[in-house]
């Protein structure tokens, strides 16, 4: 059997950087090419980063997309790793419009690409042919879709090129792939992390690898971009289901695996639709290398991995020094403190405890504590002297005097990130953003919201394994115990918690997930076991509270169901009962 030697290159692109992400896949050529490797492939989109959204629709951006492949090759000829068949991901333009219905204005002029580079040229090109437009996704909005499926035959193995939601869906070039007998399929994709998705993928490679009998090679993305947390855990699965490699999750990577492949089926007559483009490839003697296959930690470690990660990327690639928050002493800007200090380490992160008159002594007290656990820098701004002459003049009682202190602080946290270049962390969690419960421009100030995508229930839980995980090593756990188990409040009068204004968590949190992540309706969430009022009182919460979430700062998605695009609800909405 004919004997491949392929490298899969979790690369961590940054969109639009086109020289630093060539750089990148520079990098993983000479680590392949050092590792012996035939063939490179890389995520897709690796050299333009994903998703590019409607800079698709710019010529001038599409143009430089397009020049930056031919120089990509001529660096690889010229870093002498010329003999590397390299398939690297990119949008390629402008193409005649695709019009979308009957408007006059073109916005699809792009194509989603793969390119095969080889010996300081481009030997061919495979065009995404199906366009996800759900969810996160938006591509048929902005690319055309490709309809011919490319085979590379190697060392006389027929490899197909795929890019992503290809392998996801039935017929289109999967089809052909099977009419054509391959050998091995590449796949370039970037595919988000969500919580389980791993749940979702892996069987759907093992599921394509077994109906097309042909190895799959999976390769994905890492790195965070704006609210996605790419994950990478790139994957190899034979036509039996085995699966062969593997690399880990969240890390860039070059993954590197020798497979013997069937060799081309000479008796099959080419689909239509298919083109074949034969390479050659310098032979290798050698010892067959070792599986390399990484195992995915557990469910709660994965998370926190993906939110360091997506706080980590949106903080260095968007050039911010450091980070501030308020630390209240409660649960959420302790978990968001801890997080931050793992993504971008203690000395770029700024605390700040900003006691009103309402503080509790354990606010303070927690606050000190968390800030010496994580060894972050801190400091106290009381708020009392700044609020009064606001409320007086104002004259203002309830709720419009108590959301003052809350926007007060916010008005100190945005004067330090403009006096000293901090990026202002939200803490308002998944459970809070879902009700409306923060004061606007309030706590709810700030460039990124860590906790976004977390509903309440599981920042405990993430708090819980964070203790854990330091105890484990011998480290001081990051968050105080307590905390973890007081009730959480608000603290903007005397007394408050958050159960004065809200059912328990354990109930909300079940009825948020039903009505938001399931998106069921009142009488279906109901029909759970919830209390019919209660289902009542948070829905219209959630409903009343959209124009909160539109002004919302952008956070990582972790769940199949996050705020943003995943859900786009109006905000003028009248519910018919
Ligand atoms: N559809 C719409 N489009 C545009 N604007 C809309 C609107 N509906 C209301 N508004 C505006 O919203 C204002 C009310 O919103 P906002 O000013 O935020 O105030 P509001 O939501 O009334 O109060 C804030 C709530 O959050 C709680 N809180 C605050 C701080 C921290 C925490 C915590 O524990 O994390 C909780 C606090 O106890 C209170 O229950 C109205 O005065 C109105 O101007
Ligand atoms: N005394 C305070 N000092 C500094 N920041 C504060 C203070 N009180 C509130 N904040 C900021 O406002 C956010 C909203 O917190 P609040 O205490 O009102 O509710 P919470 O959602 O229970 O958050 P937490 O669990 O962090 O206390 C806090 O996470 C924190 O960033
Ligand atoms: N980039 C893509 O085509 C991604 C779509 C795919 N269904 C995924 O999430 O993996």
């Amino acid at each position: 059997m004919p004997r491949l030697r392929l490298a899969l290159a979790q690369t961590n692109p940054i969109v639009g950087d086109l020289a630093g992400n060539a750089e990148q896949v520079l990098d993983a050529a000479r680590a392949a090419a050092a590792a012996g490797a035939d063939i490179l492939v890389t995520g897709e989109m690796a050299l333009s980063g994903y998703p590019i959204e409607d800079l698709a629709s710019r010529p001038g951006f599409l143009a430089k997309c397009r020049d930056a492949v031919p120089t990509l090759a001529k660096r690889l000829q010229d870093a002498g790793l010329g003999d590397l068949v390299v398939i690297v991901g990119h949008p390629d333009g402008p193409f005649e419009p695709r019009l979308l219905g009957t408007s006059s204005a073109p916005t699809a002029i792009a194509q989603n690409c793969a390119s095969v580079l080889q010996h300081g040229h481009t030997k061919a090109r495979y065009a995404k042919h199906h366009l996800p437009n759900y969810s996160v996704f938006d591509e048929y909005r902005v690319f055309i879709p490709g309809d011919e499926l490319l085979v590379l035959r190697l060392r006389g193995v027929d490899v197909a090129v795929i890019v992503c939601e290809d392998l996801w869906r039935d017929g289109g070039p999967l089809g052909r792939v099977l009419e054509a007998d391959a050998g091995l399929l590449v796949v370039l994709n970037a595919s988000p992390f969500e919580r389980d998705k791993d749940e979702v993928r892996l069987p759907l490679v093992t599921r394509r690898a077994i109906e097309t009998n042909t190895t799959v090679a999976y390769v994905n993305l890492v790195g965070g971009q704006d609210d996605l947390v790419f994950d990478g855990d790139s994957v190899v699965v034979d036509g039996t289901g085995d699966i062969l490699a593997r690399a880990p999750q969240f890390v860039e990577h070059v993954l590197v695996i020798d497979l013997d492949l069937e060799p081309a089926n000479l008796g099959v007559e080419l689909p239509d639709n298919v083109r074949r483009v034969t390479l050659t490839v310098p032979e290798h003697s050698g010892t067959r290398l070792d599986r390399d296959v990484a195992t995915l930690p557990d469910d709660r470690e994965q998370l926190w991995n993906a939110l360091v990660l997506g706080l980590r990327d949106y903080v260095d690639k968007n050039g911010f020094s450091s980070v501030a928050l308020g630390l209240s002493g409660g649960i959420d800007s302790a978990v968001c403190a801890s997080l931050a200090a793992d993504a971008i380490g203690a000395d770029r992160v700024f605390g700040v405890s900003m006691p009103s008159r309402w503080s509790s002594d354990h606010s303070r007290s927690d606050a000190d504590d968390t800030a010496e656990r994580i060894g972050l820098h801190y400091s106290v701004e009381p708020i009392a002297d700044l609020v009064l002459p606001i409320e007086h003049q104002l004259d203002l009682t309830g709720v419009a005097a108590e959301n003052v202190q809350a926007r007060v602080r916010g008005i100190i946290l945005m004067a330090l990130s403009n006096a000293h270049g901090h990026l202002v962390l939200t803490t308002g969690n998944k459970t809070e953003l879902s009700v409306g419960y923060s004061t606007m421009y309030g706590d709810s100030v700030g460039g990124f919201a860590p906790l976004k995508d977390v509903p309440k229930l599981l920042v405990w839980d993430l708090a819980r394994w964070r203790n854990e995980h330091a105890a484990s090593l011998g480290e001081t756990p990051p968050i105080p115990e307590s905390s973890i188990a007081k009730p959480p409040s608000a603290e903007l009068r005397p007394g408050q918690t958050d159960q004065d204004s809200l059912p328990p968590y354990e109930v909300l949190d079940g009825i948020l997930d039903a009505y938001i992540t399931n998106a069921l309706g009142r009488e279906d969430v109901a029909a759970l076991g919830f209390d019919e009022e209660t289902v009542d009182f948070v829905v219209g919460l959630v409903d009343r509270s959209e124009w909160k979430r539109r002004q919302g700062a952008i956070g990582p998605k972790i769940s199949g169901m996050a705020f943003g695009r995943d859900r786009r609800l109006p905000i003028t909405y009248r519910p018919s009962h």
